[in-house]
């Protein structure tokens, strides 16, 4: 069993090296790898080949297109609607409802940015594609049985903060599942980047180092998947099956007994935590702990397993297994997860040096152990190894087998958008589930030819230094090489302190970018402007599966961050719209970017198209002069072009029509409620400068299971709330009046009604949510949003809509149609 509890600064590294179970460090050579690259590929095009099974020249992934006749067919319906769509805003604009014109005023302002919105999504899905590996390939080429691994060194890394949000078994499978990987044990190794400083989390990780012993050859004996053995467990097993081995049952069912106990004794941990108070931690020896304040404590690092750290029960070597947590000090800023990376990225340079980094959050664990291995053949594939910054794969999640109507899981933007993105730049980084090619993260250029990567790497000292920072083994400069265990963990310690970053490029430049932006999506953004492209993984069996239990108030906590995340992004200097014209960034892609940048804008638009279904019932007035004429064809062939596209994305992407309507669903529950809240945080802290705080989405634990689909009340629900009432008293209010009026009065309301209809079928989860008692939504609060909503609906009442009708006419006059006559009719010059 590891140590209870090491602190190691430089200072008491002496005592740390002597008490540590497993400190070995051995550095692999410096990653020349590109350079190893533009010889192969030379000596190729100098020896002709035949093409056998290793051929270096024969690809190891191919692009799978998607049936031509969908494509097809897809691109004449964009083609049609963006047609249909430009008729339609050209009647919008050219007839302005008399009675009503601040209604038609503001529906055709929101149908303009919504058209804009849907060219900024649609066009970058233009030609989609998917991906097949050939895995074969790759093992012939660098894997050979029998012969040393030529595979290169990955450096896998996860991040927790917070074990009370993050449970400490989540991170403990994650871990295993990682240690259990189909890679060779030698070209792998685990970090752990522990921001919580937490004795649960750190005691968990040495339990999983011991337990991975066992688990680890049990894995790779039969080959099982997925390697987390929580998720392992749960997946049924069929006993009965004829074919079973008998000596699988057995093995199975001692191994769930010591995981059993391995949970007893990680549930225990967590609980001494609990009842312990922070300061009561003490080391082994009976001394103080060295603090125990997440906030306040030197850097740490602990290493687990590896050369040095005892065999499997099988007596082979395991992977190694590395605990950093990275030095915090008040008054520092820490950057959050980028910054916990950025700390990883320099530690492994120094202990390991991985040409790659893959990253997962604590809750993302490998479901298919294949993952790098088929990250590699992306990698390495011939075609586009000097090029390739990124390999994303999809976030997944596990099926918790619960109700998931919140937990919709982006199936929309991970099947549609980035596959299309995909035959584009490549698809953004989201933050987990990618492998990156180290040099990308150093901020160089991909290598077009072989005489750059010496252009690359040659560096004066001074500007390396003030890039990468003091330390000699960060950036890929060629140093004389430590191989002194102490001297390098020393060097460990020192490049993940508080200041290390000072007066440095981190950040800024190189690594993952920090900022209030959605760090995830600059960091890719800022690998794609220098002219990097990214891959989509897209293996049958998900690469890696989110464990995160997922409530509407949780979701839309993160959905908000993101939202926020968007709008800094838009106001940065690395705004998409402005920022790296340098010729790199393929325009799809910064389409796609823009569109990241600016979704958000969209939910205003949103939040007006909502409410104005109520107004027209409560008014009787109509958003267009004549519903049933002109306006109501183009609508009508509008609205069919859209269910057209809808229906062939649909097709050739395979998301079910369901994970879609849940999609639509989110969308506008997020858009009117954390969407525009982040607009105006965003605007808020543009303005005042003023940071916001980072919360940590909760984690799934067996107790936490049951309040998972709890709808928790956040301030965030009551505009979706006010939306609920007003257009349920719109039909309420309508329909008795129609019953009032006769008959005349039944033909004009249905087409009313669809948009009201439109907007409560899509906030249906969320009334569900609402109305469930056991939700326990306070009272007060669907009181007071009751009481908003009428004082909004009586005022729309009383207050006389031709005056504020009669004041825009006369002070803005008929302007969008008049502009809209300057700028476009001539051009296009042909009227309805
Ligand atoms: O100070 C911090 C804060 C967070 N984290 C880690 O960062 C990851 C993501 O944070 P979390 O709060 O779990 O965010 P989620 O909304 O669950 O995660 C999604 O959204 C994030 C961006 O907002 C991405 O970074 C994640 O990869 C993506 O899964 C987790 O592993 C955290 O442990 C840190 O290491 N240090
Ligand atoms: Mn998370």
């Amino acid at each position: 069993m590891g140590p209870l509890w090491l602190a190691s600064t430089p200072q008491d590294l002496v005592s740390f090296c002597a008490v540590s179970s497993a400190v070995l460090v051995r550095r692999e050579p410096r990653p020349r790898i590109p350079l190893l690259f533009v010889m192969e590929v030379s000596v190729e095009i100098r020896t002709p080949v035949n093409y056998k099974a290793d051929d270096p020249q024969q690809p190891l992934s191919r692009v799978v297109p998607i049936s031509s006749s969908h494509l097809f067919s897809y691109r004449v319906v964009i083609i049609l609607r963006l047609f249909i769509l430009g008729i339609y805003l050209q009647y919008r604009y050219t007839h302005p409802v008399n009675d009503a014109y601040a209604l038609w005023l503001v529906s055709v302002l929101c149908e303009s940015w919504f058209s804009i919105s849907w060219l900024l999504d649609q066009f970058p899905k233009w030609s989609p594609v998917n991906r097949e590996t050939y895995l074969d390939r790759l093992a012939l080429r660098y894997d050979k049985d029998g012969e040393p691994s030529q595979l290169p060194h990955i450096d896998v890394f996860v991040t927790t903060a917070d074990p009370s949000r993050e449970p400490p078994l989540v991170t403990a499978n994650t871990v295993l599942s990682i240690l259990a990987v189909d890679y060779p044990v030698d070209k792998v190794t685990c970090y752990v980047s522990d921001d919580g400083y937490a004795m649960q989390t750190f005691e968990s990780i040495s339990q999983a180092a011991e337990f991975a012993k066992k688990w680890v050859p049990f894995c790779k004996k039969y080959s099982i998947e997925p390697r987390a053995p929580e998720f392992f467990f749960t997946e049924k097993i069929d006993y009965v099956k004829d074919d079973i081995d008998l000596s699988f049952i057995k093995d199975c069912r001692e191994m769930k007994r010591e995981y059993e106990e391995l949970k007893v004794r990680i549930n225990a941990l967590v609980a001494k935590s609990q009842k312990v108070s922070k300061e009561d931690w003490q080391m082994q020896d009976g001394t103080p702990g060295p603090g125990n304040n997440p906030r306040d404590h030197p850097g740490m690092i602990q290493m687990f397993l590896g050369h040095d750290g005892g065999l499997d029960t099988d007596g082979n070597e395991l992977p190694r297994l590395v605990y950093v947590s990275r030095e915090k000090r008040p008054g520092f800023s820490h950057h959050k997860k980028a910054g916990a990376m950025n700390a990883l990225m320099r530690a492994s340079a120094v202990l390991t040096n991985g040409a790659y980094i893959l990253n997962v959050d604590c809750d993302h664990y490998f479901n298919n152990c294949k993952a790098l291995k088929e990250a590699m053949c992306f990698m390495l594939d011939p075609a586009n190894e000097n090029k390739t910054g990124f390999v994303q794969f999809p976030q997944r999640f596990y099926d918790v087998d619960l109700d998931d109507r919140y937990a919709n899981h982006s199936m929309v933007f991970f099947n549609i958008n980035m596959k299309g993105l995909d035959g584009v730049q490549g698809p953004m980084y989201v933050g987990t589930g990618c492998c990156f090619n180290r040099q990308a993260l150093y901020g160089y250029d991909p290598v077009v030819a072989g005489d750059d990567v010496e252009k690359s790497l040659l560096m004066s000292q001074k500007s390396f230094t003030k890039r990468f920072g003091q330390c000699p083994l960060i950036g890929g400069a060629t140093v004389t090489d430590t191989t002194n265990a102490a001297t390098l963990l020393k060097e460990a310690i020192n490049v993940i302190s508080c200041n290390y970053e000072d007066e440095t490029e981190w950040g800024e430049e190189i690594g993952w970018m920090y900022g209030s932006v959605t760090e995830d999506i600059l960091t890719g953004f800022k690998l794609h402007t220098r002219g990097w492209i990214s891959i989509y993984g897209m293996p049958s069996r998900p690469g890696f599966l989110g464990c995160a239990p997922i409530n509407l108030s949780d979701r839309l906590g993160q959905i908000h961050r993101w939202a926020f995340g968007s709008v800094n992004f838009l106001l940065s200097r690395h705004c998409p719209i402005w920022y790296g014209y340098n010729g790199k960034l393929r325009f799809l892609e910064r389409v796609t970017y823009i569109n990241n940048a600016t979704y958000p804008i969209t939910s205003i638009a949103l939040v007006v198209y909502c409410v104005l279904p109520a107004i027209c019932l409560f008014t009787g007035k109509l958003i267009s002069p004549e519903i049933k004429d002109v306006y109501g064809m183009w609508f009508i062939i509008f609205l069919l072009s859209i269910i057209a596209t809808i229906f062939l994305e649909l097709l050739w992407s395979d998301v079910s029509f369901r994970d879609w309507w849940r999609n639509e669903q989110f969308w506008v529950i997020a858009g009117t409620s954390a969407q525009p809240f982040a607009i105006f945080q965003g605007l808020f802290q543009f303005i005042t400068k003023i940071e916001t705080k980072f919360t940590v989405t909760s984690k799934v634990d067996d107790q936490k299971v049951n309040e998972l689909y709890v709808f928790k009340w956040t301030w965030l629900l009551v505009p979706p709330t006010i939306i609920t009432i007003i257009n349920l008293a719109g039909i309420a209010f309508s329909v008795s009046s129609a019953i009032i009026d006769g008959y005349e009065s039944w033909v004009p309301l249905i087409g009313r009604l669809f948009f009201t209809i439109w907007v409560l079928a899509h906030l249906y989860p969320f009334i569900e949510g609402l109305l469930q008692r056991e939700n326990g939504i306070p009272t007060s609060f669907i009181l007071s949003s009751i009481v908003l909503a009428m004082i909004f609906t009586l005022w729309w009442i009383r207050v006389d809509p031709f005056k504020i009708d009669k004041w825009l006419e006369v002070n803005i006059g008929s302007t969008v149609t008049n502009i809209y006559n300057k700028l476009f009719a001539k051009l296009l010059d042909f009227d309805l």
